[in-house]
């Protein structure tokens, strides 16, 4: 990604370079203000390479919002363009409307369509309580069934690092995914005095439970036993989610390739084992993995992904 052809993208969007008369960032956000707020086309700017949604400040206020990690290089090609310095006090004063909700731009790929159904899907509101059940557990078996599970989604989400994000608190839109590796779909059949009697299916469910009370907009459980489609998942995370929890199995030990795909994306991610693998063969005490991961999780069975969701949305402020 050029960060500057992105930042030129922005720019022309926003209505050029004219039009920018302050700047900042934040975490996850490219802040910006205009001179002349018509003048900004927010399709142009949603269909911006890396951009994954947008927030109205305001105005004249526009907060774009691109993944972890890459808004410092946008920013700061924007700035050479422009020629307009950073501005911690861009939005000091800026009145009216709080945030608008968060605009969202998806671009195809399985997991984000998988996403977009559940997304369509997931809008429940209108559902009385039962509705809303059996709607969730169709879309959860339908998913099943494409080996994905649950809803995937968009946008990193943001530290409320300034004033006016904590009284005006976005709703997010982050979203967490879910990898595990070769044969954690037999959980429950496998080896259980290991694994324990958790089926696989208990194992989504609590995916799914935690991430919603945790306060994640969605969770996507994928499951492979091929390596590529591991590095796949991982690849097609990027730009779509805001962390990653991931069980690799066996390839946790041998696979140089998934760590290489953990480290390309720069997600955040936490590993998990559902058995206590420090305690096991010595084959079992190498993990590649875990040089990406901020976190390892291991000996809690599947309570392991409770925790290891809860403490990603911490770590993503939440
Ligand atoms: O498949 C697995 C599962 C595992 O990752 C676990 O969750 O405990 C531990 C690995 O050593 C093993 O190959």
């Amino acid at each position: 990604m050029d960060r500057r052809q992105i930042a030129e993208e922005v720019l022309a969007a926003v209505g050029g370079r004219e039009n920018v008369t302050a700047n900042d960032i934040c975490m996850t956000r490219l802040r910006i203000l205009t001179e002349d707020p018509s003048l900004v086309d927010t399709e142009q700017l949603s269909a911006a390479r890396g951009v994954l949604g947008f927030v109205k400040r305001g105005e004249n206020g526009i907060e774009v919002v691109f993944g972890p990690g890459k808004v410092e290089a946008v920013h700061e090609a924007l700035v050479q363009l422009t020629g307009v310095e950073a501005d911690e006090e861009i939005f000091d004063g800026v009145s009216g409307a709080g945030p608008s909700p968060l605009h969202v731009h998806i671009t195809a790929n399985p997991l984000r369509d998988a996403a977009r159904a559940q997304n369509e899907a997931e809008d429940l509101d209108d559902l009385t309580p039962t509705e809303k059940e059996a709607s969730v557990e169709d879309l959860v078996s339908m998913l099943d069934t494409m080996e994905t599970e649950d809803a995937a989604g968009i946008s990193p989400v943001e530290e409320g690092n300034s004033e006016e994000d904590e009284e005006e608190p976005v709703e997010t839109s982050a979203r967490v995914l879910v990898i595990n590796g070769p044969n954690i779909n037999m959980l429950g059949i496998r080896e259980p005095d290991i694994y324990g009697h958790d089926s696989y299916q208990a194992m989504l469910r609590i995916c799914h439970d935690a991430a919603q009370e945790a306060g994640f907009a969605g969770c996507t459980c994928f499951q492979s036993n091929h390596e590529g489609d591991l590095i796949d998942a991982i690849q097609d995370a990027y730009g779509t989610y805001a962390g990653i929890i991931i069980n690799p199995g066996a390839y946790t030990h041998t696979s140089i390739a998934i760590l290489d795909a953990a480290k390309a994306v720069g997600l955040p991610m936490i590993e998990v084992h559902i058995s206590n693998v420090e305690e096991r063969e010595e084959f079992r005490q190498v993990s590649y993995i875990r040089a990406a991961c901020f976190e390892t999780i291991m000996g809690l069975g599947v309570e392991g992904y409770r925790k290891a969701i809860f403490d990603m949305a911490e770590h993503l402020g939440l």
